[in-house]
């Protein structure tokens, strides 16, 4: 009989942040999320720190290179407990503009279009706890 619970897996978030503005990412895939919106990111492979796979995740996924600051909200369990959501407070590198590489749709929002879009339900904590990131 397994007693042990698991360790669950670390799926991190970026709250891009520019000008009083936060980036959100509709997903592109898989159909059952496609369309729902989310912070660029994804899963901590072995061996990363969370804010190493938040600089791979957005190159991969925006092409762009970030540096990583502080976390935003909590830690959100997702998937039964089987993995977690962290998100972290993220600023463009000097000149770099998100592409849309793997995403269907991005856009910044400003502190008052914050739920104008359809975001996950894991993500909503995090986005109420950002408005006074976007004075
Ligand atoms: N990246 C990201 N994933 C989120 C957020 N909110 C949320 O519920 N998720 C879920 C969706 C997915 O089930 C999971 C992350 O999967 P992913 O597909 O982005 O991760 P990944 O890039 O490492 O994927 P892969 O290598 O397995 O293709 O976490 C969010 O804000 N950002």
């Amino acid at each position: 009989m397994q007693t042990e619970r698991p360790i669950p897996r670390i799926i991190v978030g970026a709250a891009i942040i520019e000008a009083g503005r936060v980036l959100a990412c509709a997903r592109a895939a898989p159909p059952e999320v496609a369309g729902r919106w989310e912070f660029p990111g994804g899963k901590v492979e072995e061996g990363e720190s969370e804010p190493e796979a938040l600089v791979r995740e957005c190159e991969e996924e925006l092409g762009v290179k970030v540096e990583v600051g502080d976390r935003v909200g909590g830690d959100i369990p997702m998937s039964h407990g089987r993995s977690v959501l962290r998100v972290y407070v993220s600023r463009l590198l000097d000149g770099q503009t998100p592409q849309r590489l793997e995403h269907a749709e991005l856009r910044w929002l400003g502190r008052d279009e914050l739920f104008s879009v359809d975001w996950l339900p894991a993500d909503a904590p995090i986005v109420a706890e950002l408005p006074p990131l976007l004075d």
